[in-house]
């Protein structure tokens, strides 16, 4: 691939490129396995939980010795969205780099928008609470459309609603979701690897590049 790259729009993932959400993730899943009687996790196992939304997060948790059935799944998941509700935001930030990588995209004239994995209900707050919103033209998350990424579908969505083709759409993200997704859409596509990718290192992904933060995601695009 060549340097700086033309493109027209960016897509961002949420969890783990533009917000460390996993200390309020793993407060609300500790709190999910205290009320159920199991045993605590720790914040760098949720890490590894996250990336694939939250019914899985939840499973992740509460799975020890052996597979949840479906009432003690549907318990948990209830749970956890009680306690997520409460705490969802107090403690996430942006990483470093964040919002001087977004200015630096907007002043390009770029497009930007957020494809999460995250549920909406948690999303929209999030993102109005962390002074994100303003920078994108709009979210999608989770539970927005029939399927989330790793499947092509919220990037192809995201770039019809920009006018955007998607090989002039660059997606930036943590992990093989956003990687596989972005390949499938035929967009091309840069990770940090400071974010959670299901404890897996995301340098073994081939993607266009592998950049410290979005102000380094910056530098090496152009406006097509
Ligand atoms: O909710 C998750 O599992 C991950 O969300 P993300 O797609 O923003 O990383
Ligand atoms: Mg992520």
């Amino acid at each position: 691939m060549n340097f700086p790259l033309p493109i027209h729009s960016v897509t961002l993932d949420l969890d783990g490129t533009l917000l460390d959400t996993a200390p309020d993730l793993a407060k609300a899943a500790n709190a999910m396995l205290a009320e159920l009687g199991l045993p605590q996790r720790s914040e760098a196992q949720i890490r590894d939980f996250i990336g694939k939304g939250i019914p899985n997060l939840v499973k992740r948790s509460i799975t020890f010795d052996q597979e949840p059935d479906a009432e003690a799944l549907a318990r948990a998941d209830a749970a956890f969205r009680r306690h997520y509700a409460e705490c969802n935001g107090r403690l996430s930030q942006p990483y470093p780099g964040v919002i001087e990588g977004l200015e630096r995209f907007r002043s390009l004239g770029l497009k930007l928008a957020i494809i999460t994995n995250k549920a909406g209900a948690f999303t929209e707050p999030l993102v109005a609470v962390s002074g994100l919103a303003s920078y994108v033209e709009f979210t999608i998350a989770g539970d927005t459309l029939p399927r989330k990424k790793p499947d092509p579908l919220p990037l192809q969505h995201a770039c019809q609603r920009m006018g955007v083709p998607t090989k002039f759409n660059l997606h930036i993200g943590d992990s093989q979701n956003d990687f596989h997704a972005a390949r499938a859409a035929g967009c091309p596509v840069f990770l940090v690897p400071y974010g959670y990718n299901e404890g897996e290192d995301v340098r073994l992904l081939e993607c266009d590049a592998i950049v410290a933060s979005l102000v380094h995601a910056a530098e090496l695009v152009t406006t097509a």
